[in-house]
């Protein structure tokens, strides 16, 4: 997960996505237990699933780079009965979104999708926790908080580093973190109604999903036909698994005997998932690829230039202090041969004619290698004019993202802000450990299962003896430093405003304070410095056997 966070930011298009039947725990792995979110802060805590920690991790990389500028945007949307809603700004109605085919960028995209502006971590939470809180969620016989539909929430990275002879390049980056909705037996689920309708929609959605898992995988169908179109969830999923993206893929399965079928089935799918190959490049802007790559070629031909002239002064003996710049083009300057008056070259006798032809010569040969290096200077001239225009246009997509911005949307409400409650909760010895996982102060309790899980599986008899583990490397890391952070009351507000999509507006003012969020972020990314820590608590399956 963290590489693949890396890779984002490098500007490769990357997705993790969670794969299994009902009830396996994929929400459980990517957002954590129901109910975190919402009516709870979103502080954090060890039950905190991979997008939480990415999102850490995503910014305690971005505070490494400081050299290089990012822009984050983030969208949240679903499928749910194949309707295509968007999370951020569902509406009351709820209306689906298109799903059309970009000839430009050759993938299908959703037409309209609101995406919001991320300066802080804040607004990438309030992003998660408005999605989690739009999505359909529904109950049957498996499982109490069943997703109803696949949900994508996307992070756009864009990023401009400064290059070589002042270009800048430029790179986006995505990350997709896709919740499957679960397959589900509708017999075992006895779903109804509702409930049976989604089922069926999910079932179809993932039968498509696999067989375009199968076509590719399969080395002798991956270059015949894929059915992408047959289901928005393979349209949208289409990019990564068969382009130039790098995709994770995490397969859920339930340790009860009672579900055996559903597993096989589920590690089936990754085995032939795992075949799939394909073929990751970074995003960059061509234009600016292509200045860089003919500066740096400038470069070296200059170096070689440079080479030669010393191996040719070399070789013909001429001392290096004797050939300055200035003698070089004295060199360059074509020698006039002294006027003669026309009517007088009839008294020249063949010797002086020939000598004058030869002045005459040199000095043409002179005219023309002048020629030259006046083209090649307005050659050069044009490239630098062509630099300048690019950094220009930089500048003013810069100066748009900026007034971007300092606008918020709207359609995030009032939440507290995340950096807010880890201030408000640092005082208190329960959170000081924020960063890491519970195995630095308390390795014995660290590896305890919670007693909720310890009962169900007692309750299936599964787990007797070695079978399920934490991992041991992972109460080994040594202590991280506690950091504690003062109380700071939000004391500002920032307005919201719509970035980029055509939604409805139920304006509701998202109050935080942008100075004590920056604050806080920064100390608290400050005291995260090993990464592992963010990602090191989640509980290991470990078959011994
Ligand atoms: N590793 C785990 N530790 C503790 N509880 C878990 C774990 N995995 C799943 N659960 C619990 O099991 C229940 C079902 O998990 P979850 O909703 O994540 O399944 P799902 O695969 O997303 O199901 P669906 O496909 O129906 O949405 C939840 O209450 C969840 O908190």
């Amino acid at each position: 997960m963290k590489r693949l966070i890396e890779m984002s930011v490098e500007g490769y298009r990357c997705t993790c996505f969670c794969y299994g039947q009902t009830g396996s725990g994929k929400t459980h792995t990517l957002t954590g237990p129901p109910g975190l979110f919402g009516l709870r802060p979103s502080s954090y805590s060890d039950e905190h699933g991979l997008i939480f920690r990415s999102f850490l991790y995503l910014f305690q990389l971005i505070k490494q780079k400081s050299d290089v500028h990012f822009i984050l945007k983030a969208s949240y949307l679903e499928i749910y009965n194949e309707k295509v809603i968007d999370l951020l700004n569902p509406g009351s109605a709820r209306k689906p979104l298109a799903v059309r085919w970009s000839k430009k960028a050759r993938g299908f995209f959703v037409e309209n999708l609101f995406t919001v502006d991320c300066e802080e971590l804040d607004d990438l939470i309030a992003v998660l926790e408005e999605g989690l809180r739009n999505r359909a969620v529904g109950r049957h016989n498996m499982n109490d908080y069943s997703s109803r539909s696949h949900t994508i929430l996307t992070v756009y990275i864009s990023s401009e580093q400064p290059a070589e002879n002042g270009v800048f390049l430029s790179r986006s980056g995505k990350i997709n973190f896709v919740d499957l909705a679960g397959s589900e037996m509708t017999k075992k689920t006895q779903s109804e109604g509702k409930t049976l309708e989604e089922a069926n929609n999910i079932n179809k959605s993932l039968m498509v999903l696999g067989y375009c898992i199968s076509s590719l995988s399969d080395q002798k169908r991956k270059n015949s036909h894929i059915p992408y179109r047959d289901s928005k969830l393979t349209k949208l999923l289409a990019d990564s698994l068969a382009g130039n993206g790098v995709t994770l893929m995490i397969a859920c399965i339930s340790p009860a005997k009672f579900n055996i079928n559903e597993t096989i089935n589920t590690l089936r799918y990754a085995a032939r998932a795992k075949k799939i190959r394909t073929k990751p490049v970074v995003l960059m802007d061509p234009r600016e690829a292509l200045i860089l790559s003919l500066k740096r070629e400038v470069t070296v031909l200059q170096n070689e230039n440079e080479h030669l002239r010393s191996a040719l002064r070399v070789y013909s003996g001429v001392p290096r202090s004797s050939h300055g710049d200035s003698s070089d083009t004295d060199k360059r300057k074509p020698v006039s041969p002294q006027h003669v008056d026309v009517e007088k070259l009839g008294e020249l006798d063949g010797p002086q004619l020939i000598e004058l032809i030869k002045l005459y010569m040199g000095e043409n040969e002179s005219l023309r290698n002048e020629n030259v290096d006046l083209f090649t200077s307005r050659e050069m001239l044009q490239r630098d004019h062509e630099v300048v225009c690019r950094e220009n246009e930089r500048l003013l997509k810069k100066v748009e993202e900026v007034n971007k911005i300092c606008c918020r949307s709207p359609l995030i409400p009032a939440r507290s802000a995340f950096s807010a409650e880890v201030l408000n909760l640092a005082d208190s010895d329960s959170t000081s450990n924020i960063w890491n996982s519970s195995s630095d102060s308390n390795n014995e309790q660290a590896s305890r299962i919670p007693a909720s899980i310890e009962k169900e599986l007692e309750k299936r008899q599964i787990g007797n003896g070695p079978f399920l583990r934490r991992h041991k490397s992972w109460d080994d890391k040594p202590k991280t430093k506690i950091v504690k952070m003062k109380s700071n009351k939000s004391i500002g507000n920032s307005q919201s405003h719509n970035t980029s999509g055509t939604g409805n507006s139920t304006s509701t003012k998202r109050r935080f304070s942008m100075a004590n969020n920056k604050n806080v972020k920064s100390k608290s990314l400050d005291s995260s410095t090993k990464k592992s820590d963010v990602f090191g608590s989640m509980i290991s399956l470990v078959d011994e056997d």
